[in-house]
């Protein structure tokens, strides 16, 4: 089932289209991540579905609700990280669970939801202080104290080391594992391929593609390097090949893996220093978003 419907949105801001006719759904217990260069309409388009914009045309509903209409009763479903998130310096860590609780009818009890963020000694810490991973840590506490059905989550580990990000991605598993839906907007292709169920690549306001991160990569060329050792026919002319350059000895090849096989097992050649680079999701995301003429 959906929890998220978006139809047909649209958003301008003066004569930009930042969201130019979107269709997506978002099923229950789901990370749907959303990725797409500077300027896509990637924030737009969650701002719509969190009721903080209201389309200019189209329908979102979010646990059968519209967001900007029946505000109070998807404020009670979803639960929000924005993307430039700030707090007094001076709030510690209770005060902030202690204010956010007060904007929920039925706030989550924050004591357990502190001891599974890893934040209970830092209660009395202020917002200040803390590291930027302590922040974020706090900014997904305070995303689920309305006990969300269904979480947004805007550039979450985008000023985090590696090490944070890591962590911050294993706490993002196991809200989704509790059955937590998430709605993940990164510029991170690993974090998408390592979190995400199915991803949506924005491209200048429309969606260039939607699928698991698998199927998306599987678009996508192998680089295939190697020294031959016997003379080589011509291999821009075999199937599935899409560049061939020559560096001195050393051939690379773009193509996909059927073109290895044709060329190395049934035309038996012999090759040295075979490399095969299989395809990530960044070059999955870079020919989806390529410039276009
Ligand atoms: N409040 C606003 N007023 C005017 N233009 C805006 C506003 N917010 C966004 N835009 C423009 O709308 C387009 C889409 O912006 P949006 O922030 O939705 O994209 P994004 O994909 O989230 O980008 P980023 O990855 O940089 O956050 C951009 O051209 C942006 O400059």
């Amino acid at each position: 089932m959906s929890i998220v419907e978006v139809q047909g949105l649209r958003k301008a801001y003066g004569s930009v289209k930042a969201v130019d006719g979107v269709d997506f759904t978002v099923a229950e217990g789901e990370i749907f991540g959303i990725l797409g260069p500077n300027g896509a309409g990637k924030t737009t388009a969650v701002e719509c579905v969190e009721g903080l914009r209201a389309p200019d045309s189209g329908t979102v509903r979010v646990g059968g609700y519209d967001p900007v209409r029946d505000r109070d009763r998807v404020t009670r479903i979803l639960g929000v990280q924005l993307q430039h998130s700030e707090l007094q310096p001076k709030l510690t860590v209770r005060e902030a669970l202690e204010l956010y609780g007060s904007f929920h009818r039925e706030p989550a009890d924050w004591r357990p939801l502190v001891e599974r963020l890893g934040l209970e000694d830092l209660l009395d810490r202020r917002f200040g202080a803390l590291s930027g991973g302590r922040k974020q840590r706090l900014f997904i506490a305070l995303a689920l104290i309305g006990n969300p059905k269904v979480v947004v989550f805007d550039e979450l580990t985008a000023a985090l080391d590696p090490r944070a990000r890591r962590e911050t991605w294993r706490l993002v598993r196991d809200l989704n594992d509790s059955g937590v839906t998430i709605v993940l907007v990164t510029h991170f292709m690993d974090e998408a391929r390592h979190l995400c169920d199915r991803v949506a690549v924005f491209d200048r306001g429309r969606i260039a593609a939607l699928d698991t991160p698998e199927n998306l990569i599987k678009g996508s060329p192998v680089v295939i390097s190697f020294r031959p050792v016997t003379p080589l026919p011509d291999l821009a002319g075999l199937p599935g090949v899409v560049s061939v350059t020559g560096e001195g000895a050393k051939v690379v090849i773009e193509g996909t893996d059927d073109t290895v096989g044709a060329l190395l097992v049934r035309h038996r050649h012999e090759v040295r220093e075979l490399r095969i680079t299989d395809a990530t999701l960044d070059d999955a995301y870079l020919r989806i978003t390529r410039e276009e003429p």
